[in-house]
């Protein structure tokens, strides 16, 4: 397997921290944080640095459900979704992550849009 992703991001405890700071800065930003009132926000951060971990070839199995169940009736727009992005690059940024490695990360996560948004 080619882990060399999961390493540029700092591996585990890296991608748990971008996640951290990619939800608070989620919550910080008044484009989207409507979205998060009433989530779990521990489940999602477990959720979603799993789900990273296992795209960036690291050894993690994601456990949570599917992209569109987790998203259906949420109507995220594609500017949502860029705004997401935005504070995921942000955050990605505040961790030393390389340029390269945080567009590696964000052209596994693009493809997905087509199950998070308009739903
Ligand atoms: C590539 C983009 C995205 C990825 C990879 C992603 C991934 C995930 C994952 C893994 C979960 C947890 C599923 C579970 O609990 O089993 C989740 C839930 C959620 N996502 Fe996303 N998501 C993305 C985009 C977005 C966007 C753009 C928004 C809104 C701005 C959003 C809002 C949420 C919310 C609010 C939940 C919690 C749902 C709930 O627990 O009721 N997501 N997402």
């Amino acid at each position: 397997r080619d882990d060399s992703l999961y390493q540029q991001l700092g591996g585990t405890a890296g991608i748990e921290q971008i996640v951290e700071d990619t939800l608070f800065n989620s919550i910080d930003d008044r484009r989207i944080r409507h979205h998060f009132t009433e989530v779990d926000m521990v489940r999602l951060h477990e959720k979603l640095s799993e789900q990273i971990c296992e795209l960036a070839g690291g050894p993690c199995v994601y456990t949570g459900d599917d992209m569109v169940k987790s998203h259906t009736g949420m109507g995220v727009t594609r500017a949502d979704f860029n705004a997401l992005v935005e504070a995921m690059q942000l955050a990605m940024d505040d961790n030393n992550v390389s340029v390269t490695a945080q567009n590696r990360l964000l052209a596994l996560l693009a493809p997905m849009h087509h199950e998070i948004v308009g739903l």
